[in-house]
């Protein structure tokens, strides 16, 4: 262990018995000195870099074998490390388990990353986000309709369990071509559950797929369920590759056909089917619990913050005067709300640990306990992992991290540490997909409804910090997640 810290110039941090680039490390609560324990980037935040003073730590792992890594919240360093993708490629072999499915866009570098890149990026187009844009407020206004009936007064006892659905809806129609509807549908011949149940069980339980082998998937009813979407997710997958590759003269912008239809210049296909089923099983991960969970956390704040929410309501009705609906050329008037939608990025980043290693022996610049100038050495090898909340809450680039204040991002902000989708070449492919589906579900949302917490007896005497803690509770699966948001929703006059 000291050879290994030595190698790294004795950076200081924390040691624990378990490397955390284990699995077992970050899955189960913490235990003094043996593990990381679950969701603790995000419990800690900047408290480890706080108390050595520096942003710029070591995590030192002593079984497999001795481990240093490095972690950072400084967002100098984090620049260095996400522009020079050659010099601090992803560790793929960390994200092993989400190649699965199939060679795919998260789990490869090189020219293959490149190549999976290029085939996706035209799915995101201002073409594209315009879909996104309309159907995102068309689902939405169809929940309002078909599942809250237009009420007055409407409780919902986890806001989760909406913006679930609808995020799914909408990349299934964005990315797939595929309509899903907020009524029950039929089950087709030839299979047990709809597209869209299989969707759902795929997005919010693949954890369980991944980290449970073959043979454990038998022993629980929710285990089997799992086992048997992904089984007909994949043969609703076939089933449309082998539909679309029937109807060449079908013409379509989607995810799902770019991949379909990637040839190179002699017609050839690109892709082999596990790619294709790999990467877009990897772009419903990707965007649907990110975004789901996003919009979760954007409105347990509006309903915790109603002068905030009253400021995004006042902008929205002065933009779309007496429910007129806008354009999507016209999002980038709403900038108080995406101004909520980063703050609330910023605080509940889903993605906590963007993972990077050493390509070389190289060194990294950063700042001693004394705000010096100073060089870190990273040998070969060395994982380099962004710690996103702790760059999020570091208080040299954000004043007064720890409370909500939409208008910062409305004044001079600082872009190098702000990384909710990751920065340089391997950012978020997503992210104004995202923007575009969180703006205009939000109009909808807010221009038509009051939202506040939801009264609930048990709760009656808790304090506002009390009361704030319950319904921003965290937990984490693949990405940061709310435990519960109850939530009502009053018509607005
Ligand atoms: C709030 C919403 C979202 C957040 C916070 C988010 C965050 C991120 C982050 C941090 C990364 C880098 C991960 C890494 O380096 O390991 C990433 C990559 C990626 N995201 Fe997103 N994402 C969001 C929405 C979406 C959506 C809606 C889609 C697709 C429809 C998407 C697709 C992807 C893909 C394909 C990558 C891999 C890009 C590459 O390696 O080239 N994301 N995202």
């Amino acid at each position: 262990v000291r050879r290994a810290r030595k190698r790294v110039g004795n950076q200081p941090g924390r040691t624990f018995f378990l490397a955390a680039a284990n699995i077992l490390a970050n899955f189960f609560p913490r235990v003094k000195y043996i593990n990381t324990g679950l969701n603790w980037g995000f419990l800690e935040k900047h408290d480890i870099f706080a108390k050595h003073g520096q942003d710029v730590l070591s995590l030192t792992g002593i079984y497999p074998y001795p481990q240093v890594d490095i972690l950072l919240a400084d967002a100098g360093a984090v620049k260095e490390v996400t522009t020079c993708r050659a010099r601090f490629p992803k560790p793929i072999e960390q994200y092993g388990v989400l190649g699965f499915f199939g060679g795919n866009i998260i789990v490869s570098e090189g020219n293959r990353w490149k190549k999976y890149r290029k085939i996706s990026a035209p799915a995101f187009s201002d073409r594209n986000n315009k879909l996104v844009w309309e159907e995102a407020a068309q689902i939405t206004e169809d929940m309002i309709e078909e599942i809250w009936h237009n009420g007055e007064i409407v409780h919902v006892n986890n806001f989760l369990e909406v913006t679930l659905p609808i995020a799914l809806f909408v990349i299934g129609v964005a990315g797939f071509g595929k309509r899903m509807s907020w009524e029950d549908e039929e089950i087709p011949e030839d299979h047990s559950m709809t597209l869209k149940q299989a969707l759902h069980v795929v997005t919010t339980d693949f954890i369980v797929r991944i980290l449970l082998p073959n043979w454990a998937l038998s022993l629980t009813r929710r285990f089997r369920l799992v086992r048997e979407s992904f089984d007909e997710l994949k043969q609703y997958m076939n089933e449309m590759i082998k539909e679309r590759r029937n109807a060449p003269n079908l013409i379509r912008h989607d995810l799902f056909s770019n991949f379909i239809e990637a040839n190179d210049d002699d017609g050839r296909a690109v892709l082999d089917e596990d790619e294709i089923v790999g990467n877009i099983f990897m772009f419903l991960v990707a965007g649907h619990e990110t975004t789901a969970h996003t919009l979760c956390f954007t409105f347990a704040l509006l309903a915790l913050y109603p002068d905030e929410q009253e400021k995004v309501f006042r902008q929205i009705n002065s933009l779309m005067p007496r429910g007129r609906k806008p354009s999507y050329n016209e999002m980038p008037n709403f900038t108080y709300s995406m101004a909520v939608f980063y703050e609330t990025l910023r605080m509940f980043p889903p993605v906590n640990f963007i993972p990077k290693s050493a390509a070389e022996d190289t060194s990294l610049s950063t700042t001693n306990n004394n705000g010096q100038p100073t060089t870190l050495p990273i040998p070969k090898g060395t994982n380099v992992t962004i710690l996103v909340p702790a760059l999020h809450y570091n208080p040299r680039y954000w004043k007064d991290p720890h409370s909500f204040k939409p208008q910062r991002f409305l004044e001079d902000w600082p872009r190098d540490a702000f990384l909710p989708f990751s920065a340089g070449p391997r950012a978020c492919i997503g992210r104004k997909f995202f923007e575009t589906e969180g703006i205009a579900i939000l109009i909808t949302l807010v221009s038509k409804y009051k939202i506040s917490v939801k009264e609930e007896p048990q709760f009656a005497h808790e304090t506002f910090e009390e009361r704030k803690a319950r319904v921003l509770k965290t937990t984490t699966g693949f990405t940061l997640c709310p435990v519960r948001v109850p939530l009502t929703f009053t018509r607005r006059r």
